[in-house]
């Protein structure tokens, strides 16, 4: 597979083509571009788990954003970028989507998703197992629920989920995620980790170490970095690697010296591979 790193960006554009090994033994190209404005774009800046935090918590209490807002902006722009990915004229099964949801922040990226994926015509249906009561992820549920988005009861088997769904996304765990994982997530993860459609990570592959990743874990087809990418995202070996969430200030930018690309006009995600 031929690698943007390392190359610069000397004008609007940059094209590449990937080839991928099939499952029969053949090869697969595919075209790609990255858009990127005079911007160096070998050296992205991946940050580490205190960094993401400290990150987070600096939007919130120097530059005054709510949750509600970012997670908005997030969210949206995870749907855009599987959009782009996944085109609803691609998909067969009715366009029918998992969400996945965790019980932070994440989860809340996964809520706004989903509503947004319902808005550009997906069928996406919600698993939810560990709700916080909190106002914002009760109303985040409600906005889901009047759009007639299903909250599944239990995680289906494997075989049913890969059946059902065009694609998975992972919305368990993000930047917060430490430690082995606690019941009931061991489960899901191993079931998501058998089933055969793309799965689509928000953030961090859900049961990756935020720095470390993890190779025994989930290998998702798909993963929307927000904000910049976190350590393990130089580990993400799948096919679409997006950077979303276009709300860094510039002050951030300087303070944490991260050089990530600038996105094309009024996007609000970008593909980084
Ligand atoms: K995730």
């Amino acid at each position: 597979m031929e690698s943007w790193k390392g190359k610069y960006a000397s004008g609007l554009r940059f094209s590449f083509r990937k080839r991928y090994s099939t499952e029969k033994g053949g090869t697969v190209d595919e075209d790609c571009e990255v858009i990127s404005i005079g911007h160096k774009i070998g050296d992205i800046s991946y940050v580490s788990q205190e960094e993401a935090q400290q990150i987070d918590q600096e939007l919130f209490n120097e530059y005054a954003y709510s949750v509600d807002q970012l997670m908005e902006l997030a969210g949206h722009s995870c749907a855009v970028a599987l959009a782009k990915s996944y085109p609803l004229t691609s998909l067969k099964k009715d366009a029918t989507v998992l969400v996945c949801c965790g019980p932070g922040n994440n989860g809340g990226d996964g809520l706004v998703c989903a509503r947004h994926l319902k808005m550009f015509g997906y069928n996406p249906s919600v698993f939810y197992p560990k709700r916080t009561d909190k106002p914002l992820y009760k109303n985040l549920t409600i906005q889901c629920e009047q759009l007639d988005i299903p909250f599944l009861s239990h995680l289906p088997k494997p075989q049913l989920l890969s059946d059902g769904f065009s694609y998975i996304v992972d919305a368990l765990f993000g930047f917060s995620f430490k430690g082995e994982v606690r019941p009931p997530f061991g489960d899901v993860l191993k079931t998501l980790k058998e089933v055969t459609v793309p799965i689509c990570s928000i953030d961090v592959p859900s049961g990756w170490d935020v720095e470390g990743g993890n190779p025994d874990g989930l290998q998702p087809e798909f993963l929307i970095s927000l904000t910049a990418p976190k350590k393990c995202a130089e580990k993400f070996a799948g096919r679409y690697h997006y950077l979303g969430g276009r709300f860094v200030p510039p002050g951030i930018i300087q303070k944490y010296e991260l050089n990530l690309p600038t996105y094309p006009g009024t996007e609000p995600c970008i593909r980084l591979h």
